[in-house]
Formats: C-alpha cells, sequence, structure tokens
C-alpha cells in the first residue's frame, strides 16, 4: 500500500557568518547570523536502505549554506534566504522548506531579529 510520505529534517541554530547588511557598518565586517532549517520530503527509502545517500543529508545542506555565506554580500536577508532556498531546493530531494535566518546582535532591545520564507519545489523534487 502507497502512503504520503511528508517527512522532515531539520536544521537548527546553525551558525554562520556572511557580509550582510542595509548600514555602512554592516558593510565593513561579516556578522553572526543563525539559521533554522525545515525540509520535508520522502525518507522512507532511507528507512529501508540506512544510507545516508539515500536522505536529505543534513551534513551536506549545512556545508552548501556555509559555503553561499562565505561567497554573498547582500544587504537584505530577504536575498540570501532566497539563494539558500533555492541551492537547496535544486541540490536535495526537497518538496518542501522553511528557512530562517536571523541575526542576534544587531539591535541591542531584542534578542534577535530576522525572516522566515517557505518554498515548494515545482514537479516531482
Ligand atoms: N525585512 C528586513 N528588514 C531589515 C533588514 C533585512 O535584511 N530585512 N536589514 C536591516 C539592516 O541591515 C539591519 O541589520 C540593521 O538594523 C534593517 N531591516
Amino acid at each position: 500500500m502507497k502512503y504520503l510520505k511528508m517527512d522532515t529534517v531539520f536544521i537548527e541554530g546553525l551558525e554562520l557568518e556572511t557580509l550582510i547588511g542595509v548600514y555602512e557598518f554592516e558593510r565593513k565586517a561579516k556578522q553572526r547570523i543563525i539559521v533554522d532549517l525545515i525540509m520535508q520530503g520522502d525518507l522512507s527509502q532511507a528507512a529501508q536502505s540506512d544510507n545516508v545517500k539515500d536522505t536529505i543529508d543534513y551534513g551536506a545542506v549545512a556545508n552548501c549554506l556555509a559555503q553561499i555565506c562565505d561567497m554573498a554580500s547582500y544587504q537584505l536577508l530577504e536575498a540570501l534566504a532566497e539563494e539558500m532556498a533555492t541551492t537547496i531546493l535544486d541540490k536535495f530531494a526537497i518538496t518542501t522548506l522553511t528557512l530562517k535566518i536571523n541575526k542576534p546582535d544587531i539591535l541591542n532591545n531584542v534578542s534577535a531579529v530576522g525572516i522566515q520564507i517557505t518554498r515548494q519545489a515545482q514537479g516531482n523534487a
């Protein structure tokens, strides 16, 4: 019997550094961002094979995000998040992802500010 598979792989609290921000002081040095990512896909093949090649490898995804941050120089978190989401959807067998990026160090009176986007793969993932 076939079931609809809606499984999740997540990365929580991934700490990265990148050049990001609107203001002049933010253009001078990389700053810390924290990424939370929820990725949906079908994990049943990996459950059968017990092989990391058959799943959404969260280590590979984390490396991919780190590489993007190394190279990136965006003003807005929205632009960075879009590049991250597009790259991950292109490279991994994911149907839907929700990506949250926060800046923990930018405003004095809040614990963090940031954005969250959700993107869905079109057609077969
Ligand atoms: N929705 C957003 N608002 C703001 C952003 C952003 O990336 N997305 N960025 C800034 C500044 O760069 C911020 O880091 C300094 O307050 C302001 N608002």
